[in-house]
């Protein structure tokens, strides 16, 4: 399979300085989340300017759809057109005096038809939540609005790649879940995404592979469960593992939970206590999951619902969703990570409703599917 993005032993020093990449192989397959973690100065954000060519490698390559990049401005037009970068700052980014024109500028660049502009700049404030923001000037927003306007103006280009540079850091803890569920949407479009951080709560609940970096190299690469239960490799970045993970090594160490197969998110650990402390899995008294799409006439079936008392709790997934919840003041119980949440509730016997849209109704059904086959419980889904 071609991947998304494929760095061959890169290499990198900025003008008189040391180098700040130094040999970096990755690859990155289509349609994959991939968090680059590391601390400070490892080289997260020099790595992702190479992503579409804003710096180039002083040796090595990088390709792109199985082709290596090249440097001539067309080239370069062409690869800004399949991968888009959202800066760390977002004061960096936007310059335009409307959220509108800010949005508008890469299409306009492009070439684009006005009534086209004007249709996926539509289509993109709509994506990010930000319809009726169009005259607003950016630099009056808030962090989380500048953000959005940022990723805005990232996917009126309809890349293939996105490329975030820390995308919550300066976020309060509940615009950066937005922010991340926003980042689930895209990928879940379709989109290879790719962020640095070096928050690792964040990268072990998001990531499907995980690369620790440091001091310009890659220290490993795996599923965040493998790379986050490796206590001296995070050491050696001087990152702490998460939460989950030091609960889990720490009854590992006191031979209460087996030291293999550590877990990949809350969900999976408290599974694994059940299974291994108190030797059972019940495989039923679960509660049930209703999935609604916010589509046409979804109000009416879910206000019925929610009258009815058989539903604890409430969750949103994607920025419509959420649109949806606001409009019919319906209070959400969770707005990130919602799925696992709603499991957790299931198998302590509560029922709840998943509120979502699109392509993010099959991911649902399908995450159940796998817990269920992964857990050996039975969990009842209803669609509605
Ligand atoms: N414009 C620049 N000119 C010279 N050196 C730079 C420049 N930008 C970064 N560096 C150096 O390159 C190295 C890697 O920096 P980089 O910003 O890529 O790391 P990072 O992992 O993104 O760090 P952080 O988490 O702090 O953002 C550092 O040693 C830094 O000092």
């Amino acid at each position: 399979m071609t991947c998304a993005l494929e760095f061959q032993d890169v290499h990198f020093a900025y003008q008189d300085g040391p180098e700040s990449l130094r040999g970096i192989s990755i690859a990155v397959k289509k349609g994959e989340k991939v968090a680059l973690v590391g601390p400070n100065g490892a080289g997260k954000t020099t790595l992702l300017l190479m992503c579409n060519g804003t710096l180039r490698p002083t040796k090595g390559r990088v390709l792109l759809d199985g082709e290596a990049l090249a440097y001539d401005t067309r080239s370069l037009r062409e690869v800004r057109r399949k991968v888009g970068l959202v800066f760390q700052n977002s004061d960096a980014q936007l310059f335009a005096p409307t959220v509108w024109q800010d949005v508008a500028f890469g299409p306009v660049n492009l070439g684009m038809p006005a009534d086209r502009v004007k249709s996926v700049v539509a289509r993109a404030l709509h994506d990010v939540g930000l319809v009726g923001f169009e005259k607003r000037p950016p630099h009056h927003l808030s962090g989380g609005e500048k953000k959005r306007v940022a990723i805005a103006g990232v996917l009126a280009m309809d890349p293939e790649v996105i490329v975030f540079d820390e995308p919550t850091s300066s976020l309060d803890p509940a615009t950066a879940e937005e922010v991340m569920d926003l980042l689930d949407e895209v990928n879940h479009s379709g989109r290879t995404v790719i962020l640095s951080t070096h928050d690792v709560e964040l990268a072990y609940r998001w990531a499907d592979t995980v690369v620790l970096m440091d001091q310009g190299e890659v220290l490993s690469t795996g599923t965040a469960e493998a790379l986050f239960s490796d206590v001296a490799l995070l050491h050696r970045a001087r990152l702490k593992p998460p939460v989950v993970m030091d609960l889990f090594r720490e009854l590992a160490g006191r031979g209460v939970l087996s030291r293999e197969a550590p877990p990949g998110n809350a969900l999976a650990f408290t599974d694994l206590v059940e299974r291994q402390v108190l030797g059972r899995v019940s495989p039923d008294g679960h509660g049930r999951i209703y999935i609604a799409d916010v589509g046409d006439g979804a109000a009416d079936r879910v206000k019925t619902l929610l009258s009815s008392g058989t539903v604890e709790r409430v969750g949103a997934m994607g920025t419509k969703a959420k649109r949806f919840a606001g409009d019919e003041k319906i209070a959400l119980d969770f707005t990130y990570g919602v799925i696992d949440k709603c499991l957790l509730r299931a198998v302590n016997g509560e029922n709840s409703l998943v509120l979502t849209s699109g392509g993010m109704v099959e991911h649902t059904v399908g995450r159940i599917a796998a817990y269920m086959t992964e857990s050996g419980r039975q969990i009842e889904v209803c669609r509605m």
